[in-house]
């Protein structure tokens, strides 16, 4: 049971659970739930109703989840004076899987990302984003339908690990000195007025998170894995990342995979036309082909050449970069879902890929799409398959009908601008 220092234990509910590595849900699992800042409460009260709907909808009455509400960000601060209150990790970790909205960084001082901090707490290595088409959202691209991707980002390393000096502060002229007396470094071009940050990036960060990529691949019958990196800029962080990725997949799914380092090899030995059939050769055979991209270029291959990306492994900051804008191609950061996830303790914390967009805050009219479909993973995650699907149901019929709220409107000739509150409604009444 779990010991908490100020909030209440759950009144209704039971524990998920795990047993030999995987997730033991009961029929009423309890749910830690995180409002958010900014437009997080209004997207949350639309959000838990749609899932709630779903699961009643999909069991019902058989399964209900038990929610029990955690806290983080302003409401925590004002609740319990602290940004992120001891007892919300210790509710995560005794009830294994929560759902979070956005989270308020301010930038600049102050307060470090508590999302970041939430991730990093709970070791939850593995950023999952999805990128998929439903039909009928608007988009910017000629074949929208054409893109089906899985970012895989690694959580916990890179700058987010946020080990930085302030310019002119005394620590900052220390790091310096050390560069400088100690490393033999001449390269810091204004060493009087530079802040510092370091960029950890490890094997053991790195090959759990492609591990998980590569996992999820061969599960879903994905045909290529992309390592994005800038590797030739970054030779022992992004380029370590890329090369360990090719390590792993030889060394531990060498039957599955068929890897650009094996193909260079043999291009090396036997020339062009060898690499080419043994690449063939592994296509055909149904192995995953991992491959890398140097991050810039990747960016302009993801909207130019969809269908070459499929399971996306990359490191943090580019995770960060590649997931908002690849969900501008498919109806953009408002209907953008993501999973942080341990898949060795089993812990996860769903949660959208957008922020609180403060300037919406209470208006009722942001998109809840993007935490709606982060509850959908959440069910796939519990085994909750039925209740996804009436989700995803609900929402492609709500958009193919063009009601929707005004992200989505603005851009849909002839489209029936609604309010979050409202989307939530249409969800809930075209799940069928
Ligand atoms: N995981 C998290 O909790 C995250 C938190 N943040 C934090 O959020 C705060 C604000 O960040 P900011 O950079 O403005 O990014 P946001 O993602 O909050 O907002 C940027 C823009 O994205 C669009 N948008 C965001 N959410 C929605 C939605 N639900 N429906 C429709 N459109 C949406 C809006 O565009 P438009 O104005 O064009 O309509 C909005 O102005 C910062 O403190 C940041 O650190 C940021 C990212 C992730
Ligand atoms: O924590 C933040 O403020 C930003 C996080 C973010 O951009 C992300 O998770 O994609
Ligand atoms: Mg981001």
């Amino acid at each position: 049971m779990a010991k908490f220092e100020s909030y209440a234990l759950p009144t209704e509910g039971e524990s998920i659970t795990i047993e030999n590595g995987n997730l033991k849900v009961p029929n009423n699992p309890i749910i830690p739930f995180i409002e958010g800042d900014g437009t997080g409460p209004d997207i949350w009260a639309a959000s838990k109703r749609v899932l709630d709907a779903a699961v009643e909808k999909a069991y019902n009455g058989e399964k209900k989840i038990a929610w029990y509400e955690v806290y983080a960000g302003e409401k925590a601060f004002n609740k319990y004076n602290s940004w992120l209150p001891a007892d919300t990790l210790t509710a995560i970790r005794e009830y294994f899987v929560a759902i979070k909205g956005p989270l308020t960084t301010p930038v600049g001082g102050g307060i470090r990302s508590l999302n970041v901090a939430l991730r990093q707490e709970l070791d939850l290595y593995v950023c999952s984003r999805p990128v998929r088409y439903f039909s009928g959202v608007p988009s910017p691209v000629k074949r929208p339908e054409l893109v089906d991707m899985v970012i895989f980002r690694e959580n916990t390393e890179d700058i987010y690990a946020g080990i930085e000096w302030e310019a002119g502060s005394a620590e900052v002229k220390k790091v310096i000195e050390f560069l400088q007396n100690e490393m033999g470094v001449n390269k810091i071009r204004f060493p009087e007025t530079s802040g510092i940050g370091v960029k950890p990036v490890s094997s053991d960060g790195s090959k759990r998170l492609i591990r998980s990529a590569i996992d999820y691949a061969l599960k879903h019958g994905r045909k290529t894995l992309t390592l994005v990196h800038k590797g030739n800029i970054m030779k022992y962080t992004e380029g370590a990342f890329k090369n360990w990725g090719y390590e792993l997949a030889e060394e531990e799914y060498g039957d599955k995979t068929f890897t650009w380092a094996q193909y260079d090899k043999i291009k090396e030995a036997e020339g062009l036309d060898a690499a080419n059939k043994a690449q063939k050769d592994a296509e055909a055979e149904g192995k995953l082909i991992v491959k890398d991209a140097i991050a810039d270029i990747a960016l302009q291959q993801v909207l130019t050449r969809p269908t070459d990306f499929d399971v996306i492994a990359t490191l943090n900051l580019n995770g960060d970069y590649l997931s908002d804008a690849l969900a501008a191609q498919v109806g953009g950061i408002g209907i953008a879902p993501g999973a942080n996830i341990n898949y060795i303790t089993g812990h996860a914390i769903f949660e959208a890929t957008h922020g609180t967009a403060p300037k919406y805050a209470g208006l009722d009219v942001v998109n809840p799409g993007s935490v709606i479909l982060s509850g959908v993973m959440m069910f796939e995650h519990l085994g909750w398959l039925e209740a996804a699907e009436l989700v995803y149901k609900g929402l492609e019929t709500s958009i193919n009908n063009k009601t929707v709220t005004y992200d989505f409107a603005r851009l849909m000739d002839g489209a029936k601008e609604i309010k979050c509150s409202e989307f939530a409604d249409q969800v809930i009444a075209n799940m069928g």
